[in-house]
């Protein structure tokens, strides 16, 4: 059936155009000119909505491909489809059917004029079939179609869409949130969880104690490490530095001082990308060396610290293999561990989500720290987020408050109980005290994060008064501005990338010998880490305040200060890996410096991973773009000294909450806001974004609708 490989393949793909015109090809005249015999009036329908741009050419490709499959396919059926792959467009995993019904608009996010022509198309689609529109005699004329699977009654013959109680999927995620679901529950057990043994729970208590001096109010760390050691999977979630690398440090030491054999522990740490990657090893071995310090010698630290080795990226780890979507660890080549750390978890999207539960033995413990408040990933699904639906409130239940009490001292004030609470709240825990973010860039954060406008302008407008280093903003501001601000910084937070172009000609000279080599790396060890003091942050990729054209304008900026920004590949170009190449060791979201090696001008691009720096020829490198600017979405997992937000005059949707308020936690020091348009940032703030997915009515059917999973 081609109906098979071509939906499977229809969103395996990573070009978007490039898979509807596969689908356009291979479903030939159904959607250049539909055949009498195929609902044509509603493919011509979805075309239209496609040169209008509310709909990706992919979006009624589908819908054109069901057409061929089912000829019979009533419209009703190829405007959910169509419908349902513009959301997985926007990060959606499924269609809420009953939504879609009572408020399109919510769903859809049209301008008026498109949501008119849905109206009516709807309305249309339900003319002629006998049937009033109704949630129930949807689902009926679903599945009377054999491109639709209902889970509950028929057999999987491959259909490309699957319809579970109100949501439609297609196929694929279907799958993998359905993978993810049975995997954390299985890991949070379905029944609620034992007790440890009175043995355990002593060594347990003894020593929780030892590694978290006593505190007045509730100990979240310490209560994440108590939850840790009874499941096999806790989520920390907690803003930009609140502990959770801290936590998941002293829980490793908690887990060797637990082990049986504590030098067979084995422990793995893994990130969505390289620079995450890093970040989470340099964070683990700083919080362990501390700790081992304080341990008078009880825990070998550094002999775990060495066993872990190199965190990796999930890629990596999970052994991506050239050309092969498949990874090499799967259920039936478990990786061999059994304590697997994941940081950066907002940014693992379902798909790498459900390889990471699948490969993972069902003993092994996984740990997943992230922020649920930063931008969910690029492809669909917000599993972190789901699976910290309830972790402001807690909802711990009885067996749940009774083991802190007992295991770590915590006494959980009454507001955070609640015995009805769902098995995932039990494993998952919120960090709430940030011991980093505390000045005026976390206040504003927070003031974002709470969707607070009033406080975010009155915040910004007391830092300008109080010349405050730390936040600057430019409003309404010119191109030029920006431009000098990339070349010098600011008053407050000079640089720039003038910084790292300074160091570019300090460059020894070439030649062989280990001094020689040493001298070199050294060199471009100092200019990447110049380079990673500063960046320029963006919403968009077009437009005037996009990647795109500041990554052309920077270099030339850069130029007056001793930049030759000639030819594709130049001195000091910085490059941002855009694919996977497991052969050349290279990832999505890498950052490198294009520098000449030590022996001769031949350029290559040079990446640091924490310590290490490794190299890679630039004629090898076939998928990177240059680095002056980024998407905030790419730049998760980072952090830069001085950062810069780019708020373009328009974004849509594009532009939410999530987006400026992972901008703005990206800064360590320094922060600056450039919004092309007064009041850009405000309407950000008050514009959360919605993903919809029905992880949590699978993992507990009952107690959310399936749209009801984020706000
Ligand atoms: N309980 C604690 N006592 C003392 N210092 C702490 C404690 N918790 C965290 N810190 C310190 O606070 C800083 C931030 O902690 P950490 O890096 O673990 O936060 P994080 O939540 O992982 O941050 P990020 O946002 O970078 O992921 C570190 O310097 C850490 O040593």
């Amino acid at each position: 059936m081609l109906s098979n490989d071509l939906t499977r393949s229809l969103f395996d793909g990573d070009d978007d155009e490039e898979r509807a015109d596969e689908a356009a090809a291979a479903s030939g005249p159904a959607s250049a000119a539909p055949a009498a015999d195929l609902p044509a009036g509603t493919l011509a329908l979805l075309r239209q909505w496609v040169a209008a741009g509310w709909l990706r050419r992919l979006d009624g490709a589908l819908a054109a491909l069901l057409a061929e499959l089912d000829p019979e396919a009533p419209p009703a059926l190829l405007l959910c489809a169509a419908a349902l792959a513009h959301l997985e467009g926007h990060g959606h995993t499924g269609l809420d059917l009953r939504e879609l019904m009572t408020q399109p608009s919510r769903l859809l996010a049209w301008p008026t004029e498109g949501l008119a022509a849905w109206d009516a198309a709807w309305d249309g689609a339900w003319q002629g079939t006998g049937a009033t529109a109704s949630l129930v005699a949807l689902q009926q004329q679903l599945t009377r179609s054999a491109t639709v699977r209902a889970t509950e009654t028929a057999p999987d013959t491959g259909q490309p869409l699957v319809l579970e109680g109100e949501m439609l999927y297609l196929r694929r995620y279907w799958h993998h949130e359905r993978a993810v679901a049975q995997a954390v529950r299985q890991r949070c057990g379905e029944e609620p969880a034992q007790a440890l043994e009175p043995g355990a729970l002593a060594q347990a208590r003894a020593w929780l104690d030892r590694l978290f001096p006593p505190r007045e109010w509730v100990d979240w760390q310490k209560a994440a490490c108590a939850l840790a050691l009874r499941g096999r999977l806790t989520v920390i979630t907690g803003g930009p530095g609140t502990g959770k690398t801290y936590t998941a440090a002293r829980l490793l030491a908690l887990l060797l001082a637990q082990a049986p054999d504590p030098t067979q522990l084995r422990v793995a740490l893994a990130a969505p990308t390289g620079k995450a990657a890093a970040r989470l090893k340099q964070a683990i071995d700083s919080a362990l060396g501390q700790l081992e310090a304080g341990l008078d010698g009880l825990l070998d630290l550094r002999e775990l610290t060495e066993r872990i080795g190199a965190a990796r990226t999930l890629h990596a780890l999970l052994g991506a293999r050239p050309d092969r979507r498949a990874f090499r660890h799967d259920a039936r080549h478990p990786l061999e561990l059994d304590v697997l750390i994941v940081d950066e978890a907002s940014m693992v999207h379902l798909e790498m989500m459900a390889a990471v539960l699948a490969a993972l033995p069902p003993g092994a413990r996984l740990v997943l720290l992230g922020d649920k408040d930063q931008l969910a990933s690029v492809e669909a699904g917000a599993v972190l987020g789901d699976l910290c639906r309830d972790a402001v409130a807690g909802r711990y239940d009885a067996a749940t408050r009774a083991h802190l009490a007992a295991s770590a001292g915590v006494q959980l004030p009454a507001e955070y109980a609640d015995d009805a609470g769902p098995r995932l709240a039990q494993h998952t825990v919120m960090l709430r005290e940030s011991r980093r973010f505390g000045g005026a860039i976390g206040q504003l954060a927070q003031a974002v994060n709470a969707g607070d406008r009033a406080a975010v302008q009155a915040l910004l407008a007391t830092r300008a008064q109080a010349e405050d280093p730390a936040i600057r903003a430019l409003q309404g501001g010119q191109p030029e501005a920006l431009l000098s601000l990339a070349c010098a910084g600011r008053d407050g937070a000079p640089g720039g990338y003038g910084a790292y172009v300074a160091l570019l000609k300090d460059r020894p000279a070439p030649g062989g010998g280990e001094p020689v080599q040493r001298a070199h790396e050294d060199w471009v060890r100092r200019v990447l880490t110049a380079f990673d003091r500063f960046r320029l942050l963006c919403a968009v990729r077009d437009g005037a305040w996009g990647t795109e054209a500041l990554n052309r304008a920077v270099p030339q900026a850069l130029a007056r200060l001793g930049l030759r920004p000639q030819g594709e590949w130049y001195v000091g170009r910085p490059v941002m890996v855009t694919r996977n190449d497991p052969a050349l060791g290279v990832f999505n979201g890498d950052i490198g410096m294009v520098l000449p090696g030590a022996r001769s001008e031949a350029l290559r691009a040079w990446f640091l991973d924490g310590e290490t720096l490794r190299s890679v020829g630039v004629g090898r490198l076939a998928h990177v773009e240059t680095a002056f600017a980024m998407t905030v979405h790419k730049s998760q997992g980072s952090e830069f000294w001085h950062t810069v937000l780019v708020l373009p005059e328009q974004a849509g949707s594009l532009l939410s909450r999530e987006l400026v308020y992972t901008g703005i936690t990206r800064a360590r020091e320094a922060f600056t806001l450039v919004t092309a348009r007064a009041g850009a940032l405000e309407e950000a703030v008050q514009q959360p974004t919605r993903r919809v997915s029905g992880l949590l009515r699978m993992l507990d059917p009952g107690a959310a609708r399936p749209g009801d999973s984020l706000p």
